[in-house]
């Protein structure tokens, strides 16, 4: 037997004994997911997927799972502040591959700083943990002071490093302020630190759904939940008769910019799970959705049996789906950075980096041009993603405008977005950032980052 699996097995016996002891697990699979997130660059969402995440994550019961959501989640929005701590309750750096004691003082800092967990469970967890793992055991002691320290001194320390834009990476701060300027990027930075609040798009009638909870329907059609209703999505009223389904407000206003479409015919070319491709079916569309995955399909397909609204799929590649007559409008809610959900999915601004971005600007200008295939001459499609990044929305579009003369854009009015004027360009594309549509408390303000583009195919 090797050196190696001697030390796994050290480990492996310490964490079941660790397992016995209440809270120790939870803190030991938050500090793997948070190492799996930042360092390996996988996502959050499909970490915690309750059927196809992390097995360590799935083995804990649905208490332990949201105390491991929400240290992530925190750990993750607050990563700038959380490190400028930790440099500061230290005398010297951290030694170099001090990853896996980097990630148990970053999830100990996590629940000090910003959740409402005992501190002195928070510093005991953490320590134990340093001392059960044979690469941070000799650490244990620096474990415990930090996080002492920092449970002596918080209202200081949080005081001293509360400019959000030390939770924004830099590749993310130096492409926002290319974009947006300093000034925006602060206030899109402070968006980022905030939950963002849950909005639903009604089937029929949004102002009775608004009417029907504690919510408020938005100028522009969506219902916007109050901070009350958290966590109850599947109770509120109307949902197990599909009056209404989640959907964030800037990622409702794409399929919105057809306008009457009752009766025509639609091609949703990237439509699951299908937020948008409801919207065109709620609307009276013939619609078909078309999409690569299998098991995005399928969730499609759940949702529109809850509700009991009509579409046509097909799995499938866009670049190779050849139906036999054109469309009489095409919605291509193209795969991004989705840099635009950072609010909602914290983890994006750490697996996400600028060379993706603009690999995936490349994806998205061939399926622009596949989706200019299937629509007819006169007819309308809408370019949409979630990303901030103008490589992947006005420069597909302008690359796409200046090849295509046979394509035109057709300007976004200001009475088709009543209340969200701010959000339509000079040229008459939408843009949207989380620092836009500010009212009320920061709780309540705010939607994703979204780009769309309404282009016509001449006559
Ligand atoms: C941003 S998501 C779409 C979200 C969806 N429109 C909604 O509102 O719920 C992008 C989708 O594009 C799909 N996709 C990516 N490449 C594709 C391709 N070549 N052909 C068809 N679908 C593709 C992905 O599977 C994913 O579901």
């Amino acid at each position: 037997m090797g050196l190696k699996s001697t030390a796994k097995q050290k480990r492996a016996f310490v964490q079941e004994f660790e397992d016995q002891r209440p809270g120790l697990a939870v803190r030991r699979v938050a500090a793997r997911l948070l190492s799996a997130i930042v360092d390996a660059r996988t996502s959050l969402d499909g970490l915690t997927d309750k059927v196809g995440g992390h097995p360590e994550f799935r083995r804990l019961d649905p208490r332990d799972q949201a105390l491991v959501r929400a240290i992530l989640v925190s750990a993750l929005r607050r990563r700038g502040t959380i490190s400028a701590i930790l440099d500061a309750c230290i005398d010297r750096p951290l030694p170099p591959r001090a990853a896996p004691l980097r990630t148990i003082l970053h999830t100990g800092l996590t629940q000090i700083l910003f959740l409402d967990v005992p501190d002195s469970a928070a510093v005991d967890l953490a320590v134990t943990l340093a001392s059960g793992d044979p690469r941070t055991d000799r650490f244990a002691g620096l474990v415990n002071a930090v996080l002492r320290r920092a449970s002596r001194e918080k209202d200081d320390l949080l005081a001293q490093f509360n400019d959000p834009m030390l939770n924004m990476p830099d590749w993310l701060k130096q492409r926002l302020i290319a974009t947006y300027g300093l000034e925006q990027t602060i206030q899109i930075a402070a968006a980022h630190q905030v939950q963002a609040p849950v909005d639903l798009t009604a089937r029929n009638d949004a102002a009775a759904v608004a009417a029907s909870m504690p919510a408020q329907l938005l100028p522009f059609g969506t219902v916007r939940l109050s901070a009350e209703t958290d966590g109850q999505i599947a109770s509120l009223p109307g949902f197990a008769e599909g009056e209404w389904w989640v959907q964030d407000a800037a990622a409702s206003l794409p399929a919105k910019l057809f306008g009457d479409i009752s009766g025509l015919k639609v091609a949703d070319v990237c439509a699951a799970p299908g937020g948008k491709t409801a919207q065109l079916a709620a609307a009276g569309a013939k619609v078909t959705a078309v999409d690569i995955s299998a098991s995005r399909m399928k969730r499609l397909l759940d949702n529109f049996s809850r509700l009991t609204l009509p579409v046509e799929t097909h799995i499938g590649d866009l670049r190779s789906f050849n139906p036999s007559e054109p469309f009489d409008a095409v919605l291509l809610d193209a795969p991004c950075s989705s840099t635009g959900t950072i609010r909602r999915h914290p983890d994006v601004a750490y697996t996400k980096d600028e060379a993706e971005v603009r690999k995936l600007a490349q994806v998205q200008a061939g399926l622009l041009r596949d989706a200019a295939r299937l629509v007819r001459n006169g007819g309308v499609i809408v370019f949409s993603n979630c990303s901030l990044d103008p490589v992947e929305g006005e420069e597909v579009v302008a690359a796409f405008l200046a090849e295509r003369r046979d394509f035109e854009r057709l300007p976004v009015q200001a009475h088709e977005l009543p209340g969200l004027e701010e959000a339509i360009c000079a040229n008459g594309d939408v843009r949207t950032t989380p620092a836009m549509f500010q009212r009320g408390t920061a709780e309540q303000s705010g939607l994703d980052g979204f780009y769309a583009a309404r282009l016509r195919r001449l006559a």
